[in-house]
């Protein structure tokens, strides 16, 4: 892939490109919208349009795999040239596919997802640590050997979330804590930035957990869930600088007009720049 850590290149690209990322996920009802058919010609069209308008110039783009899947082997062509093209404009590449299993399953998502020999292979992925965060060993060391990265789910955006990330541990600490803490051991003496990231929703509220993993932060949740860059400067504090806020539908709606998008682009990521200073 690259000789640079994952680490390295985000860094790189929130401080070139901005904190802002956009999620392409093709719903069914903005393909409607856009006058697409809802048929894998429909997706290609709105997948390669957003792709287009947003990839020069957001640091991040992170295409949501169900959306693509949902049409088969020729839905999961274009996720692979929504993966090339973005690459190739300049834009990371996070595909969203929250996968995690036992360990030896996690080696096959690993080679699938973060080795450069598969079509699929992205900068990074993200990643479930609920069935116990060392089932991702596999895809941590595979992501270590290719220069990839993995963002692991701590506090999701979901109103369920709590349920499982706010239930307290051995050591009296939550769950989410945990998995925060397990983050910062991965990427403890990464310079710039470790290659481990935490997805923690731009809508979760009051919290005491630490952000400071020296990794990535990935917010969604951005946007049409309704978190704000306020929200964001309270959530992460002095860690705000690694966070990258994600949006998808509040973006792609503004299709299928490329121009607009890209405008969305440009007020995102100069929003983010004033709140997170
Ligand atoms: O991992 C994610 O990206 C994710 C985690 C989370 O806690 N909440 C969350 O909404 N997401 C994803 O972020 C995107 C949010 O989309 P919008 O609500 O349209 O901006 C979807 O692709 C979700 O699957």
């Amino acid at each position: 892939m690259t000789s640079e850590t994952f680490g390295a290149r985000v860094h790189h690209a929130l401080a070139t490109r901005g904190q802002f990322c956009v999620g392409i996920d093709p719903h069914a009802g903005l393909l409607a919208q856009w006058g697409l058919p809802d048929d894998v010609s429909g997706l290609e069209r709105f997948a390669m349009t957003v792709v287009e308008a947003v990839a020069p110039s957001a640091s991040v783009v992170k295409p949501q795999s169900a959306f693509y899947e949902r049409f088969g082997s020729r839905g999961v062509a274009v996720l692979e040239r929504v993966i090339a093209e973005s690459r190739a404009a300049g834009a990371l590449v996070l595909l969203d596919v929250k996968r995690g299993d036992i360990g030896s399953t996690t080696q096959a998502y690993a080679d699938a997802y973060l080795d450069p020999a598969s079509p699929l292979a992205a900068d990074a992925i993200t990643a479930s640590p609920y069935l116990g965060f060392g089932s991702l060993d596999p895809m941590v060391d595979t992501a270590r050997r290719h220069g990839a990265g993995v963002f692991v789910l701590a506090l999701t955006s979901n109103k369920e979330g709590p349920e499982v990330q706010h239930a307290r541990a051995d050591d009296g600490g939550t769950v989410a804590g945990g998995v925060l803490r397990r983050l910062g051991e991965l990427n403890a003496g990464a310079e710039p930035l470790g290659s481990f990231g935490a997805v923690v929703g731009a809508t979760i509220g009051e919290t005491d957990e630490s952000f400071a993993i020296n990794g990535p932060l990935l917010a969604p949740g951005f946007g049409a869930q309704g978190g704000t860059p306020a929200d964001l400067r309270r959530i992460f504090g002095s860690a705000a600088g690694a966070v990258l806020a994600s949006s998808s539908r509040e973006v792609l709606r503004l299709g299928p007009e490329p121009q607009a998008m890209t405008d969305a682009v440009r007020r995102g990521n100069d929003e983010l720049a004033e709140a997170l200073a």
